[in-house]
């Protein structure tokens, strides 16, 4: 089939060819539903090409906490296995037996709570080692949907491979893998507008650019209808007896599904029920004397024994038989099956030379993963609709509104109050927008990220100080925009230097704000985020000296005026518009203007116009304070929370 010529990604250091490609995409044989056939990946040669790994794990445990004095649980019971190279292998069960839970921890994914070994080769798994050689593709597809796969997979290319390649070389893996997941013919669509299939393919393909050995799949079957499945399954297959060793989770395949796998594992109440070939799994369970129905599919049998239909004294008779795992009678050629000795002088250790080139985690350097993720922050930033977009048509129409509600309140003499009151409804749009946009947008990020950085694309550090750089000019040009149209609509006085310390304490707002919807968001989910946000905000507004003045404060509650950054916002306000001796307003609207004098209304206030640069500091201080609280947050997030 010809294709439409790709077009180059701009911006990447990735070449894609321009002109016409030709992919393969052949249908598999009747019955199979469609496939893919896929050659060996041509590009990913030009990627570091290791040995296949033989993987077994030894009386691996689970145990987690069911929370303050509520004990614990154990979800896996001491499982043994051996996933042999060159195969895709299911890990099958009723729901709750522990499927996930074990990738999670086959995977390295899962820390807390785990017991028993690894062995990667014969010899016990380094996880840094073992990090750089897999990968794990959860259930849910996270991706970057507002790029396009081309893009998607240029800027992971330019995170995950080294520096040094070549641009056309990268394009070249790209091109190829592409080629073969059949994604070629939509490189310039977006992910969010990709079928779940599609989905599912890229998913796996951005993980295929490094040539990982070892790829877990959580359930990559969930959600697809049956072609679907089946081409996703058909393309792990092949993927595998290239040379990779594939271990998914899946839920009750159908037996044409179930076929296509290699091997099977299967788990019921975190123990092993068994272990062996597809092929094999008939005959055992005829040497069990269970034996499968005629017409049964074997798969959804051993999920009803598993699920206990049965009887429980079957499940316990297969665990026994199996010895929890410990059985390989039941693999490919068992006999031949090499030790762990034997496996060890087949793999000797400076093989693991090729994996540990430096001390970084990632493949590229800090400063590369910085400039790609700034790349691929202002890409998203011009294409996304609320975070770029909407945010600044609501500061122009915010702007609007307060101006027109507020019109000339700024000069004259009687409106003095109307105008304090303008000042902190401006300090609530710059606290509250941002705040809530971060705390609802950021969850859905933070599952992209958690999925790219434990893949080893970039560091937190990285990730962190990018979307930093990304967001200071949005937050600028929202901010500038807004302050104009307010400034100059409410009358305020047109003096540069009033004008510029109106706009720093209103950035420093939106940054600060921005900042405690990153720890909200970092830490919660939307739910609970969207409750705390305003809740945490209600004190902060108590203390900003508006409804009670400083002086009136309680001095046992003074404290909370330190707490506040709204006070520090309110201050500023009141000294770029107040202060520096401003002259006696105009009194026009009225007879009498109390507040004609501004000194006058500073004292009544209770704030001194003085402080203006302590009110900077102290913002500042905010700032940095949240900032590092939030990035805290989010390593103890990636980390502590597995
Ligand atoms: N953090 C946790 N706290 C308490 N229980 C947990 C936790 N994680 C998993 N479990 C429990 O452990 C059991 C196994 O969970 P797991 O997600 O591994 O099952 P599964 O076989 O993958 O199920 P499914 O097919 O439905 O996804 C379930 O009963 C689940 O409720």
């Amino acid at each position: 089939m010809m294709l439409a010529g790709a077009q180059i990604v701009e911006d990447s250091n990735v070449a894609f060819n321009k002109n016409n490609a030709s992919v393969a995409i052949e249908p598999s044989g009747p019955g199979e539903g469609p496939s893919f056939h896929v050659k060996p990946l041509i590009g990913s040669s030009k990627v570091v090409s290791r040995q296949p790994v033989d993987m077994s794990f030894s009386n691996i445990t689970c145990t987690v906490s069911l929370g303050f004095n509520k004990g614990s649980k154990q979800i896996l019971h001491g499982v043994n296995g051996r996933f042999r190279p060159r195969k895709l292998i299911a890990i099958m069960g009723p729901s709750g037996a522990g499927k996930s839970t074990l990738l999670d921890v086959l995977s390295g994914y899962r820390i807390s709570g785990v017991g028993g070994a690894v062995f990667i080769n014969g010899r016990g798994r380094i996880m840094k080692n073992f990090k750089k050689m897999s990968c794990y593709i959860q259930q849910d597809d996270r991706l970057q949907g507002l790029l396009t796969v081309g893009e998607n997979m240029a800027l992971a290319a330019d995170l995950k491979l080294p520096t040094r390649m070549d641009k056309y070389d990268k394009g070249e893996v790209i091109e190829d893998i592409l080629s073969n997941l059949g994604l070629y013919e939509h490189i310039n669509t977006r992910g969010s507008q990709l079928s779940g299939g599609q989905k599912k393919r890229l998913s796996i393909a951005l993980e295929l650019i490094n040539n990982p050995l070892i790829m877990f799949l959580d359930e990559p079957t969930t959600g697809l209808d049956s072609s679907s499945c089946s081409q996703v399954v058909q393309l792990c297959r092949n993927l595998a007896h290239q040379g990779r060793t594939i271990i998914c989770t899946v839920h009750q395949p159908s037996a044409s599904l179930f076929r296509l796998f290699d091997q099977v594992y299967v788990l019921a109440a975190g123990q092993c029920l068994y272990q062996g070939t597809t092929d094999n799994l008939v005959p055992y369970l005829e040497h069990a004397s269970i034996p499968c129905p005629i017409y049964h599919n074997p798969a959804d049998y051993i999920i009803e024994l598993a699920s206990g239909e049965y009887g429980e004294d079957k499940i316990k008779y297969l665990m026994s038989k199996t010895d929890n795992g410990r059985s390989l009678d039941w693999l490919e050629e068992p006999d031949s099956i090499p030790s762990m000795e034997a496996l060890r002088k087949q793999h000797p250790l400076c093989e693991l030379r090729n994996l540990d080139p430096g001390s970084s985690d990632e493949e590229t350097s800090q400063s590369n993963q910085r400039s790609v993720l700034i790349r691929r922050g202002f890409l998203k930033a011009k294409r996304d609709a609320t975070m770029t977009h909407l945010r600044v048509i609501v500061n122009i129409l915010v702007g609007l509104m307060l101006g027109v509600l507020f019109i000339n309140a700024g000069n004259e003499g009687s409106r003095v109050l109307d105008n304090y009151n303008l000042l902190f409804a401006i300090l609530m749009h710059h606290m509250m927008s941002p705040m809530m946009l971060t705390i609802l947008t950021f969850p859905a990020e933070m599952s992209v990220l958690s999925k790219e950085h434990f893949n080893r694309w970039y560091s937190l550090g990285s990730y962190y100080i990018s979307i930093t750089i990304v967001d200071l000019p949005i937050s600028i040009v929202a901010c500038a925009i807004f302050s104009v149209i307010v400034y100059t609509m409410s009358g305020q006085p047109l003096d540069i230097v009033r004008f510029s310390m109106f706009f720093v304490i209103s950035l420093y707002t939106v940054l600060v704000a921005q900042s405690f919807g990153l720890m909200i968001g970092a830490a919660f989910d939307v739910v609970n985020g969207t409750f705390l946000g305003p809740t945490f905000s209600v004190p902060m507004m108590m203390f900003a000296g508006f409804g009670v003045t400083l002086r009136d404060l309680p001095s046992y509650l003074y404290w909370g005026s330190y707490v506040s950054y709204l006070r520090y916002g309110l201050e500023g306000f009141i000294a770029a518009i107040y202060g520096m001796d401003r002259p006696k307003l105009a009194c026009e609207e009225a007879l009498y203007c109390h507040y004609r004098l501004p000194r006058i209304f500073l004292n009544d206030v209770a704030m001194s116009p003085d402080m203006f640069w302590w009110d900077v500091l102290a913002l500042t201080v905010f700032l940095f304070v949240l900032r590092i609280a939030a990035f805290l947050l989010l390593k103890w997030k990636l980390t502590a929370v597995r």
